[in-house]
């Protein structure tokens, strides 16, 4: 089949069976037609048809190995530095497109997906004790959602109960999900994990390792890494409140197009097929799931992609509105642009460096040299919470003078031309621009947006105590002891 179109993703969205609850609701079907995700659905499918738009298709696809059909670049596996350029195209085309504002397109999933198929020799270190060859199993769960175009999220960590403990610890380990049964074919679990992003509107669930395994007994039921249908029976998805608000393109450019919705997800023994399993057990294989397959450096190399688009997007917002209202000249204006633009060139030269700098794995696949992506991943969580405090200083009560469509086209239109004309820009074009203005960076969609930037790829504090105890410092460190004894 290879790569789908918009009406085909929707179709099966629409045909699907999952118990989603929002707003006191239970959706069960239609869920592309429900308000809260209708707009988002449509920005995925258009996403979807871009792959068929001579215009994109190079860039956002290759020739499936298997079949011949055109499928998604992000199933590429890199064997050389084109092929990482290739998935990096692909990948910036889709950001572009939303702004970097869809943390979720599918080339998220797919990257990690990708890296997990190619890493034999790691899957190979499991053995075959359990009666399950997983590296078979994620190979074929790959070329599954390959060839048949499909749309996955993930949930990882346990509910936020009691952090002072650890996840299995929780209520006596009656809280967060785990294996409470082990069959002949398959696994039972029962339990929640505490968010997935997207996942009323995806195909596919993945459910992987959770934060660090500690290997004791206690800790075996909640070893495993496994991917079920979105409508699996026994999944319950808990939704937030929609941050999108049902007005005009016009007055929420951005929640009416990107909300992308998280959800609380409880397994209620929920029956997970042996086929669909890709590790069971192996505490210490599952903490290092993606560090050490690849999966890490492919995610990140997507989520840098996509976060230089929405740094450019920042960049061109505070510059327009400067402009529009003649404060561009001033120097702590000026201060904050330089800012943005450091933050596009450091996170460009990041990328490239990581690029250039790529070698091959064990298995053969090109990976995107991890030290540069792990100080991107680091850094640009801080950085990004700049964007909304410069958008909001340089609109100051411009973002509260904002009349709505609606008043545009009113009687009030005289008044909106005459006194929110801008220095570049007539009464109604200030206002459009002002409200996109206010979407990045006072709506509640925009304090989502920040809160996301900041953990949605693992908790700050703990990744910067993860980049320190990797990194090699010893070089640097022998040097200043050198410098000590130095005698000249
Ligand atoms: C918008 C959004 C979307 C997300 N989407 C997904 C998704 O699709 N799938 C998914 O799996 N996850 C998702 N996440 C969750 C994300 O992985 C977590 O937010 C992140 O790992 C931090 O965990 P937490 O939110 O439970 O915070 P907590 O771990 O509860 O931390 C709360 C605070 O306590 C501190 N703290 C807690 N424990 C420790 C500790 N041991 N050491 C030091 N400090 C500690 C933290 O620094 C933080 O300040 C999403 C998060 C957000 C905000």
């Amino acid at each position: 089949m290879g790569i789908r179109t918009g009406q085909q993703y929707l179709d099966k969205l629409n045909a699907m069976r999952p118990h989603v609850v929002i707003d006191g609701e239970v959706v069960s079907e239609n869920i592309a037609e429900h308000p809260a995700f209708a707009n988002v659905a449509r920005t995925y499918a258009k996403l979807f048809d871009m792959q068929h738009d001579p215009k994109y298709q190079d860039a956002l696809t290759f020739t499936s190995p298997s079949t011949g059909d055109k499928v998604n670049a992000s199933f590429l596996i890199p064997r050389t530095q084109e092929d990482l350029a290739h998935r990096r195209a692909a990948i910036s085309t889709w950001a572009e497109y939303s702004n970097g504002f869809l943390g979720r397109t599918g080339d998220y999933m797919n990257s990690s997906l990708t890296a997990l198929a190619a890493a034999e020799k790691w899957f190979a270190k499991a053995g075959d004790d359990s009666g399950i060859d997983f590296g078979a199993n994620i190979r074929a769960y790959y070329e599954h959602c390959r060839e048949n175009d499909l749309l996955a999220t993930h949930t990882l960590i346990p509910p936020q109960v009691n952090r002072s403990v650890s996840g299995s610890e929780q209520l006596g380990g009656q809280l967060a999900a785990r294996i409470i049964e082990e069959r002949e074919d398959g696994i039972v679990i029962h339990g929640a994990r505490m968010l997935a992003t997207i996942a009323p509107i995806a195909d596919e669930l993945l459910v992987f390792p959770s934060t660090v395994l500690r290997g004791t007994p206690e800790d075996a039921p909640y070893s495993y890494a496994f991917a079920i249908p979105n409508d699996a029976e026994g999944v319950r998805y808990l939704c937030r409140t929609s941050l999108y608000n049902g007005k005009s393109v016009h007055d929420e450019p951005l929640a009416s197009r990107f909300e992308e919705m998280d959800a609380v997800v409880v397994f209620d023994n929920v029956f997970v097929p042996k086929e669909r399993i890709f590790m069971l057990g192996h505490p210490e294989l599952c903490n290092g799931f993606y560090s050490e397959t690849g999966a890490g450096a492919l995610m990140t190399h997507q989520v840098v992609t996509r976060t230089i688009a929405k740094s450019e997007f920042f960049l061109g917002l505070a510059s327009e509105l400067a402009a529009s209202i003649g404060i561009d000249g001033f120097q702590h204006i000026q201060e904050d642009l330089a800012e943005l633009i450091q933050t596009v060139e450091i996170g460009k030269a990041l990328m490239r460096a990581s690029e250039a700098d790529a070698a091959l794995s064990e298995d053969g696949v090109m990976l995107p040299k991890w030290s540069s992506l792990n100080a991107a991943r680091n850094w640009y969580p801080k950085v990004a919470q700049r964007f909304p405090q410069i958008i909001r200083k340089f609109s100051a009560s411009g973002l509260m003078a904002l009349p709505g469509e609606a008043d545009v086209n009113s009687d009030a239109l005289a008044d909106i031309e005459l006194y929110l004309q801008a220095k570049t820009l007539t009464g109604p074009e200030r206002v459009r621009l002002f409200k996109l203005a206010y979407d990045a960076s006072i709506s509640s969609f925009s304090g989502r947006q920040a809160l996301y930037e900041y953990f949605f790829f693992g908790d700050p504090v703990r990744m910067a105590g993860a980049l320190v105890n990797s990194y090699d410092r010893e070089p640097v460190r022998e040097r200043v002891r050198e410098f000590l004894t130095r005698e000249d």
